[in-house]
């Protein structure tokens, strides 16, 4: 069947408006359905930039994109590229939080995405079937939302996570936006608020846990793998207890990636590299601190471990560099209520004199002297001046990472550390920070947001058709992006900027590409991953 008329219009992936030209008019059945003028898409784009302008606040501003989006993928896509640094933080972090908590309040349209229920797993395979609509699907983004960003449980609203990281996969590195599919599995919630909300639109009980569930994830692996056979999947926020689970019961068998655990140690060290270039410091020489040892902090730990190891470093010795600190204070192996991550990296009580006495990040910091903190804790305001001071005082060149996720969330302000460490301090923070202007020195901050990375690394696992995601290929990314600060100019950040986005992120693809190439695990033939990458990218024209 040919798509026709109205059908066509309403298709956001086909849909042209207004640029359709008078031939295409009449050869789809659109004759008279639009005015008459045929715009070109620089022309759409401008008339749509000026109404995106006019909209104030930012939630108002992200609705008129997604309406865009759900009416046209391509002119969107086109202005995103035009637009990425002010677009990226209101179509993903932060702003993507506050359409989350407002989800059903401000709910007009799906978004093309799946949506699976837990009290219906008959319905997996159909569902998505009827999402999928025909479409070749090659990368799958899904979310249970149990831990949306540090927000905690929200539900079926947690979908608008799983469409925004697709639309930076779409704007930074160009993965066709018809071959991706958004997931939610409704697992229920255990947000109070959501349940008593007579507006909420997913299922209105507590969260099924245990076999229940991941049975459940069973059977949707099974039926993502079986009709998207040659696709990437993508886990994002799941829960503390789940994530890890989940990504060690698939990754060896199937390409698959979790955002929060890997994409996050992934631009971690690659920023810690950044760091590290500036002070002319080695990574076996650091202290590493990390303050909320869950999904994403043991992630960080477990990928510096990693690192640590290639460069030589024993088991044992490369253990020596991590302290956690988690809700507990300082986690000893004698600790109560550890997870499985957390276990291979907690401290003896016999190394410190006063082990009771640290049950809290100033008295870690004091004793410990960390040369890296990274804050993945949730807790908002924790970095305070007298730890961050205490940690100055005992290395030349602090690195500090307040990562917390939204804006509301995050350990410090990068305008504090620089004023705190008197400029000292080596900074990445989560979501996107101004220049800060101390003594005459502008200070450019790096964006510590997997968004980074996981857009570059996942679409060179498309285009090279990867089985799966080897340690040796992450570390090959990594290395990439680690590379690329200007470590000459003072100030100079630890990543580079968003507004490069697309350029390290095909540097990252084509990385990415050869790295499973060279280790065989393509399942098509492949000569030249780098064309392949090329290949694959779509471009937002009609
Ligand atoms: N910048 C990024 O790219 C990025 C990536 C992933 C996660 N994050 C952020 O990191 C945070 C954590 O995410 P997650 O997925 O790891 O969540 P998580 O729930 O798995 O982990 C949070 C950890 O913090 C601990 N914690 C809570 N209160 C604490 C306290 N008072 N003191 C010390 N520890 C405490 C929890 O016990 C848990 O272990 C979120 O805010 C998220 O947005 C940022
Ligand atoms: O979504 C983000 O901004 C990063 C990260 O995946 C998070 O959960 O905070
Ligand atoms: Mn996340």
């Amino acid at each position: 069947m040919t798509t026709t008329g109205y059908n066509i219009l309403r298709n956001p992936f086909l849909n042209k408006g207004t640029a359709f030209s008078t031939a295409e008019r009449e050869q789809f059945g659109l004759t008279g359905t639009l005015p008459s003028q045929v715009q070109t898409i620089e022309e759409q784009a401008d008339q749509a930039y000026k109404q995106f302008q006019a909209k104030s606040p930012l939630l108002e501003k992200r609705i008129f994109l997604m309406n865009l989006f759900n009416e046209n993928v391509t002119l969107f896509y086109h202005l995103m590229d035009q637009h990425v640094s002010e677009f990226m933080p209101i179509v993903y972090d932060p702003v993507v939080a506050e359409s989350i908590e407002q989800y059903n309040e401000i709910y007009t349209n799906p978004q093309n995405a799946a949506f699976l229920s837990i009290d219906h797993p008959e319905n997996i395979e159909n569902t998505l079937k009827n999402t999928a609509d025909g479409r070749d699907i090659k990368l799958v983004v899904v979310t249970d939302a149990e831990g949306i960003l540090g927000m905690g449980d929200w539900g079926v609203n947690g979908v608008d996570i799983a469409v925004g990281k697709l639309m930076v996969y779409t704007a930074a590195a160009g993965i066709d936006p018809a071959t991706v599919l958004p997931v939610s599995i409704d697992a229920g919630t255990n947000n109070k608020t959501l349940l008593d909300n007579p507006l909420y639109l997913g299922n209105k009980h507590e969260r099924i846990a245990g076999q229940e569930y991941l049975e459940f994830i069973d059977k949707f692996v099974a039926a993502e793998q079986k009709l998207f056979p040659e696709s990437l999947l993508h886990w994002e926020d799941f829960g503390r207890s789940n994530a890890q689970v989940i990504l060690d019961k698939y990754k060896d068998s199937i390409a698959t990636f979790n955002d929060d655990i890997q994409g996050t140690g992934m631009i971690v060290l690659a920023g810690i590299f950044g760091a590290l270039n500036i002070s002319k410091e080695k990574l076996v020489d650091q202290r590493f601190l990390t303050f909320g040892a869950g999904t994403a902090g043991m992630g960080i730990v477990n990928q510096i471990f990693s690192e640590l190891k290639q460069a030589g470093l024993s088991d044992e010795e490369a253990r020596s560099h991590f302290y956690l600190v988690d809700k507990q204070g300082l986690l000893f192996d004698d600790t109560e209520d550890l997870t499985e991550a957390q276990k291979s990296f907690t401290r003896s009580r016999e190394e410190f004199v006063n082990s009771e006495q640290l049950d809290n990040l100033q008295a870690v910091v004091d004793e410990i002297h960390p040369t890296v903190l990274i804050g993945t804790s949730t807790q908002p305001g924790t970095f305070t001046e007298n730890i961050v001071k205490s940690m100055a005082q005992n290395t030349e060149r602090p690195i500090i990472f307040p990562l917390s996720n939204p804006t509301k969330l995050a350990e410090a302000t990068a305008e504090n550390l620089i004023k705190w460490t008197d400029g000292k301090a080596l900074i990445a923070t989560g979501i996107p920070a101004d220049n800060v202007t101390y003594k005459g020195v502008t200070y450019k901050i790096g964006q510590g947001n997997n968004a980074l990375i996981y857009p570059g690394l996942g679409f060179g696992l498309v285009a090279s058709t990867a089985k799966l995601l080897t340690q040796e290929t992450i570390s090959a990314a990594i290395h990439a992006l680690g590379g690329l600060v200007d470590v000459n100019e003072p100030g100079a950040a630890v990543l580079p900027p968003v507004s490069n986005l697309t350029e390290f992120s095909q540097k990252i693809a084509e990385i990415t590409a050869q790295s499973v190439v060279k280790q065989g695990l393509n399942r098509e033939k492949i000569d030249d991953p780098k064309q392949a990458v090329q290949d694959a990218k779509w471009s937002a024209e009609y």
